[in-house]
């Protein structure tokens, strides 16, 4: 499956419909156009992870968290909740960003940024509520807020700005205009930063392969899956999760091997299978590889930043079990991590926000973008819930 690379992706600043006060609503309170960093106010940057359980107590209040609402079936939590007993119940995603962090503190040291870092989630502790709460407290007064996702999509950012709304909603219900102010900073899949940390991992990945095998390896970008309907909404015109990760896996690929084929497929598919979801899965399409005559095949997980549960169970167990009984010979490429360059691209994106610089799609989302109004085998009159 060859992919286009002619990919447009419309900036949100440069909407002519945008309505700026749904804009306000939907992000929760920040202008549509957020003036360069008035001097004197106190500003932090929040990492905004996903969040994951600690300890095997903690698997199934946290898959409740995630899914609430969400018409997922129990057998499938039942599922995934092995996938986490198999690392004795903790996900490696709560570390990650914990490293992400103090590397973006440190960068920002190193730069002479003079911005505090927090670390808050949307799944599990530490919530970004508490975390909203104690940089209240810290008299901080307006937050940028760094997604650990880059993409389009309700999970991708809709979520993410949601979350972020429910935390302030707290302080704007009790004092008018108390709490610190929020700017979600944008989408980043096409960052160079991001694309660098990204090719070099691939370029590792190729070069671990044997030698007959590097010109003709298949290369497959991964990214969750979501369902159609999700699909068909995501962005201000629909259908911008895929188009901006089939941009990002491009990019990744020119930057290595310029011009290479690149498949985008779908892991870790959850709903009901009544429900459709983005295709081909991942290891439907290593057997049609296979059946084509693939002998090789370096998978990307273009879609995640780091190496959590969904890439080292659903890639490195699964696929790379579904390679093994194909005869193909399999290595997946790290993702983002700590690496420099993306760490670099998180003091950019912030530094282009406190200079005024337009809002790029993901930073102030009109309230229609990506929203899903019957998501995932609700049943009618279910209303889908915030958390
Ligand atoms: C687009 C997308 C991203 C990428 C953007 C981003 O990174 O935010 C992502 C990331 C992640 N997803 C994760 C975990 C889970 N996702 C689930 C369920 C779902 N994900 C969805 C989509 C996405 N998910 C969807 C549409 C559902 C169905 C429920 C619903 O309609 O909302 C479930 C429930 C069980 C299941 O059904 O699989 C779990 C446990 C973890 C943490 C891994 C760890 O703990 O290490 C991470 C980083
Ligand atoms: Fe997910």
């Amino acid at each position: 499956m060859p992919l286009q690379t002619d990919v447009d992706i419309t900036p949100a600043g440069q909407r002519p419909d945008e309505d700026p006060s749904l804009a306000v609503r939907n992000n929760g309170g920040t202008p549509p156009s957020a003036d360069p960093a008035p001097s004197g106010r106190r500003e932090a940057l929040l990492v905004l992870g996903f969040g994951g359980p600690e300890g095997p107590d903690d698997v199934m209040p946290f898959l409740e968290n995630v899914t609430r609402g969400r018409g997922i079936p129990r057998e499938r939590l039942l599922d995934v909740a092995e996938h986490y007993m198999h690392f004795g119940g903790v996900s490696p995603i709560n570390a990650q960003n914990r490293a992400l962090t103090a590397a973006v503190e440190r960068e920002f040291a190193d730069a002479g940024v003079d911005l505090p870092v927090y670390w808050g989630n949307r799944n599990w502790s530490p919530y970004v509520e508490h975390v909203w709460q104690q940089m209240a407290d810290d008299g901080i007064e307006h937050v940028y807020v760094f997604p650990t996702s880059g993409f389009a999509s309700w999970s991708g950012c809709r979520q993410y700005h949601e979350d972020v709304a429910r935390a302030r909603s707290v302080f704007t219900g009790a004092a008018p205009g108390g709490g610190p102010t929020a700017e979600k900073l944008p989408h980043y899949g096409d960052h160079p930063g991001f694309v660098q940390a990204n090719a070099e991992a691939l370029a590792a990945a190729l070069a671990s392969l044997p030698e007959d095998l590097r010109d003709t390896a298949r290369l497959v970008a991964t990214a969750h899956s979501i369902p159609d309907t999700m699909a068909a909404v995501a962005g201000p015109d629909g259908g911008a999760y895929q188009a901006e990760l089939l941009r990002s896996a491009r990019l990744v690929v020119d930057a290595v091997v310029p011009g290479r084929d690149v498949d985008l497929v779908w892991q870790s598919r959850s709903g009901p299978p009544s429900v459709p979801w983005l295709e081909p899965d991942v290891n439907d399409h290593l057997r049609a590889l296979a059946a084509a005559g693939e002998k090789a095949v370096v998978l990307f997980p273009i879609g995640f930043v780091s190496d959590h549960v969904e890439v080292v169970w659903d890639l490195d167990n699964e696929a790379r079990e579904t390679a093994e009984e194909l005869g193909m010979a399999f290595v997946r490429a790290g993702t983002a991590g700590t690496h420099p360059a993306f760490v670099a691209m998180v003091r950019e994106l912030v530094e282009e926000r406190r200079s005024g610089t337009p809002p790029r799609l993901g930073t102030n989302c009109p309230a229609a973008c990506c929203f899903v109004r019957r998501p995932t085998g609700l049943r009618r009159g279910q209303e889908p819930s915030p958390a």
